[in-house]
């Protein structure tokens, strides 16, 4: 009787003195070697015969971790039985992207673009990732934000396979059974959201599980972890977007969004399932909750899981990190800033207590230093005692001795801030009369919008130069382009988590650290920083091209390395001495490998004819 066993319990006949592969006699140990070379998935087994599965024949062209495409050598064909399936046609990766590059090109529509590299990412794994880590610029728009922000809210209708993993309310009491049914079982990373809270477009329910995938892809693309270690997870607890819930084409729970003591253990119930399915090092990132759920989990679970939040502590890593950068222009250390927020939510609050922690290392007080921040929400500054809007949790920190005041405009004449930051998903609200303030009371303003999508932003590139003289210091959450302002071209950088989150998890995941602490933020922030050079400031951004995120993130993790050694915190012994070559070691290799086991072909195996390879002509 024939079977089919995954390649981890091949080993399994090793009881056998001898057994027959693919028609040759082999010994247990040349075979089990040989299977285990093969990398292949399965194989079947009949008594004492080994024979790689011939329907795993075709599943190397179907299985995006296997396949490869035109890029099997003729050997590789007839080895895995794929011969004849494809084209006769070779081609190499380099050929491959090439081609790639100028299909996505051809769509005009971003979403269409979107469903290109989607469709790419499902067909071929290693393909996905070295056309997007080779084209950061081009291509992170569509797989991150803005495009992702819009595959979101079209979810329903773009929905055609699925990744990741959507865990229901209804599988309460079972999310560990859920998690079984995830086929990888060394998970080392994953993300997960609730969909309260997608960027700064509102409660999208199940279909924001484009951003888990949208930020997992970054994992690979952007530190090199490996793909099949990186596991997207939403929970569905249903959804409070009215018009979601009368969307015929809506996949989630049609139903209004569970909260309160059944939420939370519903939660705590995945936590404890992540960890007995993938240890207690599993990292979870979270990702686009709710403010009123982000803030508590973090405090929550931060001590207890490894885990951090990217909206809170990445975003903070990313403006601290601009923020060093910017003394560069300016001359002032960070503590010599006065800030002003529109926002306290997670991004600007997890923000403002990182410049917190930095001004307290530049030396200040913790008290000098809050005081250095003014905030402002939905309801206007955070004043002490104003009549509307709660000063809860941490937003009491910032709260001021001062009259209620409601409009922007005139907290900014007031407080004169020489930093001001946009976190509120209010677009447009730095409007040309406030950008024109900032330029009067600074010589080099300091301006973030860091809103998404683009729509989102408080104001645009364009705005801000024209309106400061071309004088200010500008950054955006999602790109914008180029902006040429009285002869001179600004190419402002991108304040985006994406230079810190994957880099953190880089380094997390390697020292099997158990508890993110805050420093490592601090850390990755000095790294970002420390990779601006004169040409990216002189050229107008604060941060390094993304073009070279990979370095940074690599560089974070070494850092982190580091730190976690010096602090006792890594948990992964022996020390590596050489913590980069380490890092270096364990990222991701998006190059094809030879697909035949390293002692193809096997002795007295038949001949395989082979011919050379013509180089051929990319398309035009
Ligand atoms: N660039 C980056 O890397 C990141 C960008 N972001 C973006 O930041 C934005 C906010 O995210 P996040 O902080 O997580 O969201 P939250 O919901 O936690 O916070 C939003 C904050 O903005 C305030 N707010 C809303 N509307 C206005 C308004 N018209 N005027 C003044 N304040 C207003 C809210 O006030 P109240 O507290 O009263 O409700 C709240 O304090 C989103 O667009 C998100 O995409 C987020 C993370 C990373
Ligand atoms: C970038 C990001 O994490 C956000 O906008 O939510
Ligand atoms: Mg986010």
């Amino acid at each position: 009787m024939f079977a089919l066993i995954p390649r981890s319990l091949v080993t399994n006949v090793s009881s056998r003195s001898a057994v027959s592969l693919s028609g040759q006699k082999a010994t247990v140990q040349e075979a089990v070697k040989w299977l285990i070379d093969s990398k292949k998935d399965y194989h079947t087994v009949s008594g004492d015969t080994i024979t790689p599965s011939k329907v795993m024949g075709i599943d190397h062209l179907r299985d995006p971790r296997l396949n490869k495409g035109l890029a099997f050598t003729l050997e590789e064909r007839q080895a895995l039985g794929i011969h004849g399936l494809q084209p006769a046609r070779f081609k190499t990766q380099e050929e491959q992207l090439e081609l790639c590059r100028i299909s996505v090109m051809r769509y005009q529509e971003n979403l269409n673009k979107y469903l290109y590299m989607t469709e790419l990412h499902d067909r071929n794994e290693k393909l996905f990732f070295r056309l997007l880590s080779e084209n950061i610029e081009m291509l992170m728009p569509i797989v991150y934000t803005p495009t992702v922000g819009l595959a979101c809210q079209r979810f329903g209708l773009i929905y055609r396979r699925p990744r990741g993993l959507f865990i229901t309310i209804n599988d309460r009491g079972h999310v560990y059974d859920v998690l079984k049914n995830w086929p990888e079982s060394d998970v080392r990373a994953i993300v997960v959201t609730d969909g309260e809270r997608i960027l700064g477009l509102g409660d999208l329910g199940a279909c924001g599980m484009g951003i888990p995938v949208g930020k997992l892809a970054l994992y690979t693309a952007l530190a090199g972890i490996k793909p099949h270690h990186c596991l997207p997870i939403v929970l569905d607890v249903g959804t409070n977007n009215q018009t979601l819930l009368e969307d015929p084409l809506y996949v989630g729970l049609r139903q209004k969004r569970l909260s309160g003591p059944e939420y939370d253990s519903f939660v705590d119930e995945f936590m404890q399932a992540a960890v007995k399915r993938y240890g207690q090092n599993v990292l979870i990132q979270f990702e686009d909750f709710g403010n009123h759920n982000a803030f508590r989990y973090l405090d929550k679970y931060r001590g207890v899981y490894c885990t951090f939040n990217d909206d809170i502590q990445g975003t903070a890593g990313v403006a601290v990190s601009g923020l060093l950068a910017s003394a560069r222009v300016t001359g002032k250390k960070i503590s010599e800033n006065k800030f002003l927020f529109l926002g306290a939510g997670e991004a600007a609050i997890g923000i403002a207590d990182l410049c917190v922690k930095a001004m307290q290392v530049e030396g200040l007080s913790l008290e000098e230093a809050r005081g250095k921040i003014w905030m402002m929400d939905i309801d206007g500054l955070l004043a002490k005692g104003r009549p509307e809007g709660k000063l809860d949790g941490h937003k009491a920190y910032y709260a001021k001795e001062h009259k209620p005041v409601k409009d922007l405009a005139s907290v900014v004449n007031e407080v004169k801030p020489s930093v001001l930051i946009g976190a509120s998903a209010a677009s447009g609200a730095f409007t040309p009369e406030i950008l024109k303030s900032m330029a009067s009371f600074n010589d080099r303003p300091i301006i973030f919008a860091l809103s998404n999508p683009t729509d989102r932003a408080e104001c645009t590139a364009e705005q801000a130069y024209n309106n400061t003289d071309g004088r200010c210091i500008f950054s955006s959450g999602s790109p914008f382009p180029p902006v040429t302002y009285k002869g001179t071209t600004f190419y402002p950088g991108q304040g985006n988590n994406a230079y810190i989150f994957p880099g953190v998890a880089l380094g997390v995941i390697l020292a099997r650290i158990h508890h993110i602490k805050e420093e490592l933020f601090l850390l990755a922030a000095q790294a970002v920083a420390d990779h601006v050079n004169d040409s990216d400031i002189q050229k107008g951004s604060l941060y390094p091209p993304l073009s070279c995120i990979r370095e940074c993130s690599v560089d974070i993790a070494t850092r982190i390395l580091d730190y976690s050694y010096q602090e006792g915190i890594a948990t992964v012994y022996p020390e590596p001495q050489d913590k980069k070559a380490y890092v270096m070691q364990h990222l991701y290799n998006y190059n094809y490998e030879s697909a035949l086991p390293t002692t193809w072909p096997w002795p007295n195996a038949p001949e395989i004819k082979t011919r050379p390879i013509e180089p051929t002509k990319l398309m035009a």
